[in-house]
């Protein structure tokens, strides 16, 4: 039985080119889940930070101060945070599930008239054919910010018909760098930064981009995974899932936990750069994403970046020069330098982006 199911086709993730088996997405032992996608643990899980107090007025107040430390210790301990009574509108956020739904639903000859190229790591892939092993029980659509790579993309695919598909995803980015921006000004004065110490490197929007996953159903998924550990590379993550859940999260005791999603909330996490650019006081934390039998589930993150000429460099607020307490811990980096790295790293597993600015620091014997 389990070698009939490891044989049958799996018709949504292959293409002219990879005509794929569900033998052929099967993880590494190590990595197979040993939680469902529907396993929760009340108590358990991510903070749920709601910023409804988050009105310009009340920028300043009591409140606005305790939500600013709210979300450091959550980004310190966890790295990352439910977020709810966010203010994106409901409707902008339903229309762009819907579009991308429909995308992911045309048939794959059509689909991959956007597809990926195999220089840059853009546009539309049926799973991901440069994993060569441990491939993604996913089909991945990432995007960047800019309106007109969006229309690009959509008239490839879409022809004249693009506009409802454009539109949906400019206006959701546009909020969702709105929302970004105030997160990163929250996160500052919670820090005891100014309030523009992040935001005024984010002025060029370059290679902040979003990223969809549509994970099919899957006949076997205690040995497969929609997505690999890992942690993401930019600043911070902007995360929208409908309501099927498969995101997990690894705690520092190396379990992992499962994220319950909750209606009308985006997940927030730290990205490897918030984490050096604060010396490690922010998290950027391994997760992963499973699959399951029955539904097939739409995630979509939204990746900030900062500008090219951008110095990821710690403030000395946060770094203590005593090397028994908080040494620097990275070398200041441009985020041009590390964003070409990004572009011909094949695959994040864990934090290895980042490694290459880490100084080494020798323990006393
Ligand atoms: O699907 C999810 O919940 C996680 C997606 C994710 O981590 C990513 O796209 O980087
Ligand atoms: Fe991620």
């Amino acid at each position: 039985m389990a070698l009939e199911i490891e044989e049958r086709h799996v018709e949504s993730l292959s293409t002219m080119d990879h005509n794929l088996c569900v033998k052929n997405i099967i993880w590494s032992k190590e990595e197979w889940p040993a939680i469902n996608y529907d396993e929760f643990v009340d108590g358990d899980d991510i903070p749920i930070i709601s910023v409804q107090v988050l009105d310009e007025k009340k920028k300043k107040s009591q409140d606005y101060e305790i939500l600013c430390q709210a979300m450091v210790n959550a980004s310190s301990s966890w790295g990352f945070f439910k977020l709810v009574d966010h203010g994106v509108d409901l409707k902008v956020i339903e229309n762009v599930k819907l579009r991308l739904n429909e995308l992911f639903d045309l048939p794959m000859e059509q689909k991959l008239k956007g597809a990926r190229s195999a220089s840059l790591p853009l546009g539309y892939s049926a799973t991901n054919p440069d994993y060569g092993k441990n491939l993604p029980w996913a089909e991945i659509l990432q995007l960047l910010q800019s309106p007109k790579h969006v229309v690009a993309f959509a008239t490839k695919v879409f022809g004249d018909q693009h506009q409802s598909f454009s539109d949906a995803m400019i206006e959701y980015m546009h909020e969702l760098d709105k929302l970004g921006m105030k997160f990163f000004e929250m996160l500052a004065s919670g820090l005891g930064l100014e309030d523009d110490f992040f935001t005024k490197s984010f002025e060029e929007k370059g290679y902040t981009m979003i990223r969809i996953n549509r994970y099919p159903p899957c006949p076997l998924p205690e040995k497969c995974l929609g997505l690999g550990s890992h942690s993401d590379p930019h600043a911070l993550t902007i995360l929208l899932q409908d309501h099927v859940g498969g995101l997990q999260v690894l705690k520092t005791d190396h379990q992992w936990v499962g994220i319950r999603p909750i209606p009308n909330s985006f997940v927030i996490n730290i990205g490897d750069t918030l984490e050096a650019w604060t010396n490690g006081r922010l998290k950027s934390v391994v997760h992963r994403a499973v699959v399951n039998k029955e539904k097939q589930r739409l995630s979509a993150a939204y990746f900030l970046s900062p500008s090219s000429s951008a110095i990821i460099d710690c403030p000395p607020q946060l770094m203590v020069m005593d090397p028994s307490t908080n040494p620097r811990k990275y070398i200041p980096f441009t985020w041009e330098d590390f964003k070409k790295e990004l572009l011909v790293q094949k695959r994040v597993v864990g934090k290895t982006a980042l490694n290459r600015y880490l100084i080494l620091i020798e323990k006393p014997i």
